[in-house]
Order: C-alpha cells, then sequence, then structure tokens
C-alpha cells in the first residue's frame, strides 16, 4: 500500500488555507504552519481557520502548528503562502528544515521589492534547491470561492514536467482542475502583473467609469504583461491562458479580490493611509507594482497601466490627472 502524499503550507492566511483544503480533499496528510499559537489552536480544536473562514469546517487530515520543523518533517510538497515580500526572511529560518526531496510550492503572487526577483528565483537563491524542484500554483483562484468549494481551474507550472503532474495528481479534486505548464516565469509574471491590472480597474470602478474603461484595461493590461513576458523569455501562450486572461478577468471583476478592492477605495477618493488601514489582508500589487515597473525598465519594456499605478499608488498623483496623461498618449498600432 502507498502512503499518502504529505505536504506542509506555510500560512495560515486565505489562500494557505483554502489551498490546504484542496490538498486535504485531494488526500493529502496536510500540516499548516501558523505563526500565532491561538489560530493554530483554534484550527486544532475547533476544525475551522476563525479568522478567515469561520463558517467553512476544515477537513479532518488537515491539523495545525506553529512549530516550523514539524510541519516541514516529510513532506512531499512544501507550499509557501506568506506575503511575498516577506518570503525571503521566512524562508531562510525554515530552509534549514525541509524535508531532502521536496518540492517547493509557492502560491505567492509578487515580485520582490529592491530585486525585482520572482518568486521562484527568490526560493531558488534561499533555499539553494534546484528549478526542478520548484513549482508554482497560479490561476484564477479566490480563496473564498475555492474553500466554498466551487469549480475553478488552475496552473501549476514547473521546469521539470514529471514534477508539476506529481503536484496536479495532489491537488486535484472534483472543484479544483489543475492543468500543468512548464513555463514558470509566464505564470509567475502573469499572477503578479494581473495584481496590478486589478488595482487600475479597481481605480476606474472607484471613479465611477464603466465597463468599457474596464475592458480596455484589461486588454491593454494584458498587451503589458505579454510584452514584459516575452522580453523575460516566457511563452507568450502563457498570457492567453489561466495564468494570464483568467486571473486577469476574476481579479477585475470580483468585489472578493483585495486588489480590486484596494484600487477602488484609492478611485472613491481614500488617501492611501487610510486605503491601508481598511485593507485587512494582503493586496501584493500595492508593492509589487514597483517592482514590476522596474522589471518592465530593466528589459526595456513599456508599461504605462503599471507606471500610472505606480503614481496613484506611491506618488500620490490624483487618479483624473492620472487618467488623462494615460489617455493623452501619442496613438500607435494595437500590434507592434
Ligand atoms: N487570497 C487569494 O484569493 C489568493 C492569494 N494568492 C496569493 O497568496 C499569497 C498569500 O496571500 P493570502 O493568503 O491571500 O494573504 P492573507 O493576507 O490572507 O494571509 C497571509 C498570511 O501570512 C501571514 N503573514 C503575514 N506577515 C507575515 C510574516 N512577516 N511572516 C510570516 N507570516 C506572515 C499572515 O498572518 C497570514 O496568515 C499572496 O502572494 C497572494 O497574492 C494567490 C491566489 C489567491
Ligand atoms: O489571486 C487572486 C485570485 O486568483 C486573488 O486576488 P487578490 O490577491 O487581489 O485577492
Amino acid at each position: 500500500m502507498t502512503r499518502p502524499v504529505k505536504a506542509a503550507v506555510f500560512g495560515t492566511g486565505s489562500w494557505g488555507t483554502a489551498f490546504a483544503m484542496v490538498l486535504a480533499d485531494a488526500g493529502c496528510e496536510v500540516v499548516l504552519w501558523g505563526r500565532r499559537q491561538e489560530l493554530v489552536d483554534a484550527i486544532n480544536s475547533g476544525r475551522t481557520n476563525p479568522d478567515y473562514f469561520p463558517d467553512v469546517e476544515l477537513p479532518a487530515n488537515i491539523r495545525a502548528t506553529t512549530d516550523p520543523a514539524e510541519a516541514a518533517a516529510g513532506a512531499d510538497f512544501t507550499v509557501l503562502a506568506v506575503p511575498s515580500q516577506t518570503l525571503r526572511g521566512n524562508l531562510a529560518a525554515w530552509a534549514p528544515l525541509l524535508a531532502p526531496e521536496t518540492v517547493l510550492v509557492s502560491l505567492m503572487k509578487g515580485v520582490e521589492l529592491g530585486t525585482a526577483k520572482r518568486m521562484s528565483e527568490v526560493i531558488e537563491e534561499v533555499a539553494k534547491v534546484p528549478a526542478e524542484r520548484i513549482a508554482i500554483v497560479t490561476g484564477p483562484n479566490l480563496a473564498a470561492e475555492i474553500a466554498a468549494r466551487q469549480p475553478a481551474a488552475s496552473v501549476v507550472a514547473c521546469v521539470d514536467e514529471a514534477a508539476a503532474q506529481r503536484l496536479q495528481a495532489a491537488c486535484h479534486t472534483p472543484y479544483f482542475r489543475p492543468y500543468t505548464s512548464t513555463d514558470v516565469i509566464g505564470c509567475e509574471l502573469g499572477g503578479a502583473v494581473k495584481n496590478v491590472i486589478g488595482l487600475a480597474v479597481g481605480i476606474a470602478d472607484g471613479m465611477g467609469l464603466g465597463d468599457n474603461t474596464k475592458g480596455s484595461l484589461i486588454t491593454r493590461g494584458l498587451a503589458e504583461a505579454t510584452r514584459l513576458g516575452l522580453a523575460m523569455g516566457a511563452d507568450p501562450l502563457t498570457f492567453s491562458g489561466l495564468a494570464g486572461l483568467g486571473d486577469l478577468v476574476a481579479t477585475c471583476s470580483s468585489p472578493l479580490s483585495r486588489n480590486h478592492t484596494f484600487g477602488t477605495n484609492l478611485g472613491r477618493g481614500m488617501t492611501l493611509e487610510e486605503t491601508i488601514a481598511v485593507t485587512k489582508q494582503t493586496a501584493e500589487g500595492v508593492k509589487s507594482c514597483q517592482s514590476v515597473a522596474d522589471l518592465a525598465r530593466r528589459h526595456g519594456v513599456d508599461m504605462p497601466i503599471t507606471d500610472t499605478v505606480v503614481d496613484i499608488v506611491h506618488h500620490g498623483k490624483p487618479t483624473l490627472v492620472a487618467l488623462k496623461e494615460l489617455m493623452g498618449r501619442s496613438a500607435k498600432p494595437e500590434r507592434r
């Protein structure tokens, strides 16, 4: 008899918890690592995560711990679900504890500030594991809908297709349908850029603009992601798939998206400080818009919507001025 697949999930926030449920529903033995003892105790005794999904019963094959060594021990998959900007520091502490052959799985959709590194690059550097043992999960996967077991598709990407297939099997459930990909760069960029475009669409929504504006931002945002991806060696077709268009549509349509909601609050006229104060969960695009703009500059790629988001979010540019400037750019062919 083969033993069940073991998964460690680092991060008891919304996506860490929901993805732990997916893994458990797919038959894995899951250990969730969390920082706070009271939340870990509540998960183990109450079978719910009261801070994120108080009404969702967690499967019996999930347990939680605050001990990273206990979580990491013997894990076939080590899933990382903390805010992107905290990964480097956290992983430095966890790296010595990792099971020898574990596949590290990033759920994160950010780009590191300062270095402009993708999460898989940070993992490779800090945990010193080869790219063949680093995978990512991405796609239109709003955590609350997954926790409600609503149907969704996703992409699991790894340069080693066999590792991607093992992860696919480990997280395939009747409601969660993962597709494999070997385009890690494209999949990671798709996830990071859609958060920035989600902010832009939210800002437009908050300003009272309509669906033509939204459709234009989504499409031209996709063009920005694709241009950056091409310059960085990604497969352009990835951006018309779940990691690109799929996630853009979900994020830019949904009030569940933290990035979209963050943008909406800014567009309604809240200051950055007020918006941060009412945002209880991680909106990766707020910091990563800067890193995405850095990547664009390094690769000589034009990303005007991304630059506009940086100007509004980080340089306090009034939304109406930013909109006028974006629309006032010189006319161009759609494809070039
Ligand atoms: N929530 C969602 O619908 C989805 C989120 N993601 C991505 O998953 C990643 C994690 O996001 P969420 O779980 O949604 O965020 P969240 O804000 O719900 O949870 C973040 C978790 O990390 C913990 N945390 C915060 N700072 C930390 C630190 N310095 N060290 C260790 N732990 C820390 C928090 O306590 C919390 O448990 C993000 O990169 C996000 O883009 C991806 C797909 C869907
Ligand atoms: O990535 C997500 C859905 O796929 C979640 O989006 P937010 O981080 O904006 O909530």
